[in-house]
């Protein structure tokens, strides 16, 4: 499907649009458009890739103008600029307003005008039951794109979404820290060795937006089933891998952080559909038909759980080595570190 096609990719500079950008170089789509506001990390990419089917806009999601001008003659959207630090978004908070919810809204209403065919826009298991700005401003997107979705006829422009959860070895996530701290003979420190995340890689996540646009329906978000750890475990494991004694000291969980993540809420999972690998949780098709919100219940709502980095698959030590070495960079700092 992507044969002759242009894909823009908001956020393009960042990890992921790299990802996605390496996924279908390669292919026959016809040109990956890159847009973001850092023009050092468009410079840079430039050079590295050199490629005639890369093309650069510059621009900020939270001006529309910028959006317009650079979704001419595009077939498809994944939309993944945000501001996604915790705490950076909990000191400004409606800078996360603008950037995750208003910017999304910008980028929708310009890909409605334009007439692209699809666009995908990319959320965080941060937004279910969200306790900080970062969570709660990317619920507020999930919300804003679930409702654009009806305002539009999906044999014009489709919108659907993907929610996934930390992503292993991202910059300056836990896993880089925990081995920096083993590289410098520091102690590890760990928030509170039950707590639990979901490890996906960056190629997960590449292929849940894959997943997404070839399955999803308007309105629908797209969740991937992975496995977790705690991070006790997960610490564990970096140290037997790197052959390490160096102790560990618990620092308390930090501010805006919860003891585990959700992936689907209760309330979803009432709907959710099981697609093998992946979960799907249909838009809510009533209309605007407000009293049947108060009318019409459902009893699952009551007994039904969520699907959270407690519930799911728990990795074992062995388990998380396993998957901490398909990472490139693990294997990266290993070689460095028998060196
Ligand atoms: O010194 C530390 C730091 C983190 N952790 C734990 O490791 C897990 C993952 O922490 P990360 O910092 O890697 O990831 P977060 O889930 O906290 O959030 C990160 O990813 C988010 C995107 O999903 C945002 O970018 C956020 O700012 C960034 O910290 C958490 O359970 C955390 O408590 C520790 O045990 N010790």
């Amino acid at each position: 499907m992507f044969e002759g096609k242009t894909l823009l990719i908001t956020g393009g500079t960042g990890s992921f649009g790299h990802a996605v950008m390496k996924r279908f170089l390669d292919t026959e789509i016809k040109e990956i458009r890159i847009f973001s506001r850092d023009e050092k990390k468009q410079d840079d990419m430039r050079k590295l890739y050199r490629s005639e089917k890369l093309k650069f806009y510059l621009g900020d999601v939270r001006d529309l103008s910028s959006v317009k001008d650079a979704m001419h003659n595009v077939d498809y959207i994944f939309h993944a600029a945000a501001l996604k630090q915790v705490p950076s978004c909990e000191f400004f908070p409606l800078e996360a307003v603008k950037t995750n919810i208003i910017g999304t809204e910008n980028v929708l209403t310009a890909s409605i005008e334009k007439g692209v065919k699809k666009v995908i826009c990319l959320s965080t298991d941060k937004a279910a039951y969200p306790i900080n700005a970062m969570g709660i401003s990317k619920a507020m997107m999930e919300k804003v794109f679930v409702a654009k979705s009806k305002t539009v006829d999906p044999e014009r422009t489709l919108i659907c979404g993907t929610r996934y959860g930390n992503v292993m070895a991202s910059r300056g996530s836990v896993i880089p820290l925990f081995i920096e701290q083993i590289k410098n003979g520091q102690p590890i420190t760990i928030t509170d060795p039950d707590m639990t995340r979901f490890l996906m890689s960056l190629e997960d996540a590449v292929e849940l937006v894959v997943f997404a646009f070839y399955n999803a329906d308007a309105g629908d978000i797209m969740v991937q089933k992975s496995p977790a750890s705690t991070i006790g475990d997960l610490a564990q494991a970096i140290k037997e891998l790197f052959n390490a004694d160096n102790e560990i000291k618990v620092i308390g969980t930090r501010h805006g952080e919860k003891l585990y993540e959700t992936l689907l809420t209760k309330e979803e999972n009432v709907d959710a559909q099981d697609l093998g690998g992946f979960y799907k949780v249909p838009v809510d098709k009533r209309d605007l038909n407000y009293d049947k919100y108060f009318v019409e219940g459902d009893e699952k709502l009551s007994t039904d759980k969520e699907y959270n980095s407690h519930n799911t698959q728990r990795l074992n030590i062995e388990e998380i080595k396993d998957k901490l070495l398909t990472l490139d960079y693990v294997q990266e700092e290993l070689k460095g570190w028998n060196l």
